[in-house]
């Protein structure tokens, strides 16, 4: 068949937009470009691997960063060259893509990623069996997953083991770090509560006088601070603001397991179900004035169903106290320490893989 100039057209016409969508809305090509080079331009130490020859290097790591030359740039540069770091990344980023394992995909390269990341665990797995005739403490997280045994007395197999790090990793370092990053922002965003945090959390600072405070202390907090410790309330009503409003986890997912009627709907049994729990942390029928950063609301417990912001039920998160302990200790410190401004506070935001501002929440900060 002869191609026609008209045929062409729309051969362009058909598959330019087409393709502009996949590296568009699957891998962030262009903010992926732009964050690359900003990190060049302000720079950002380069992995080890590329020390000899740094443009080359942040070459690599700016293609590497785009889904489109990903797949060739991971599978192709040298060992040592991207580090754990890297592959979490690409993992991340692939966390919300569309399934399509086809080389110009996030997703691809979210599972190539996970791959090298597992590698790396495993030569740590292989390192510590070889010691652990000699060394039987259990000093880390790899360690207790190696000790752990299910119901019936079994250890974990090592693709258990590996399987459950990763997990942990992914779900344990990006939700929390972005809780702390949101917090920053809404903090910087609103100077009176951070204020009166800071009034609230300076006597424990004081008191402790540079002795660290210990998780103990502040999970005591949590469940007795209203009746001993009126002060350190407001600690934790602005962490469970800060992840209400910054909505992390967006979605939580679930398969019904028999026929459900709901609201004059049949979710059939075998169905995927999403629970967009964006939608009940920002009704109006559940909180007044749902996007105000208001974290005395918390005063009054949360309607019933309407918080599920580390999900529900037998799967919710497995994480979640650690979390709001990370997330509480870190502003303890934060407030009584330093003060810190936006550097973009009209900053853009953008939603894939986690909602957050274009830059990242850029900031000055400086010693109180
Ligand atoms: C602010 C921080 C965090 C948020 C917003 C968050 C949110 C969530 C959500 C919404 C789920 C799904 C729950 C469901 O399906 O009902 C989940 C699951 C999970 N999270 Fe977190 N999480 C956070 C921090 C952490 C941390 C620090 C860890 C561990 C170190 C962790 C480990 C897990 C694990 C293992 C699961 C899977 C639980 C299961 O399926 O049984 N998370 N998280």
């Amino acid at each position: 068949m002869e191609f026609t100039i008209a045929m062409w057209v729309a051969l362009v016409l058909g598959i330019g937009p087409l393709f502009g969508w996949l590296l568009w809305s699957w891998n962030d090509f262009w903010f992926g470009l732009g964050v690359r080079a900003r990190c060049s331009a302000s720079g950002t130490k380069l992995p080890p691997g590329h020390m000899g020859v740094p443009f080359l290097g942040e070459m690599l790591k700016l293609f590497g960063t785009s889904s489109l030359f990903s797949a060739l740039m991971i599978t192709l540069t040298p060992k040592g060259a991207y580090t754990l770091d890297d592959f979490f990344e690409g993992l991340v980023h692939g966390i919300r893509s569309y399934p399509l394992n086809v080389p110009v995909t996030a997703y691809r390269r979210a599972l190539q990623c996970q791959k090298k990341a597992v590698a790396i665990f495993r030569e740590e797995l292989e390192k510590k069996k070889k010691n652990q005739a000699a060394a039987k403490d259990v000093t880390d997280l790899l360690d207790g997953l190696m000790e752990l045994k299910d119901d019936e007395g079994q250890h974990l197999n090592d693709k258990e083991v590996l399987d459950n790090i990763v997990s942990l990793v992914v779900a344990g370092y990006e939700s929390t770090s972005l809780s702390i990053m949101w917090a920053l922002y809404y903090l910087a965003k609103y100077p009176k509560i951070l204020q009166k945090l800071r009034d609230e959390n300076m006597p424990l600072s004081k008191m402790k006088n540079g002795e660290l405070i210990t998780s103990d202390e502040l999970a005591k907090l949590k469940y007795t601070n209203k009746a001993c410790f009126p002060l350190y309330a407001l600690l934790f009503h602005v962490v469970e603001e800060t992840i209400r409003l910054a909505n992390i986890a967006a979605t939580v997912f679930r398969t019904a397991t028999r026929d459900v009627e709901y609201k004059g709907y049949t979710i059939p049994k075998g169905w995927k179900v999403i629970l967009w729990v964006r939608y009940p942390h920002t009704d109006p029928e559940n909180l007044a004035d749902p996007l105000c950063f208001n974290p005395d609301r918390w005063d009054v417990p949360a309607k019933p169903g309407s918080y599920q912001v580390f999900g529900g039920g037998a799967r919710i998160c497995a994480g979640n106290m650690l979390a709001r302990l990370q997330v509480g200790i870190f502003l303890h410190y934060l407030a009584t320490g330093y003060e810190w401004e936006l550097v973009n506070p009209n900053a853009e935001m953008s939603y894939l893989s986690h909602p957050k501002p274009v830059d990242g929440v850029e900031i000055a900060i400086s010693k109180l």
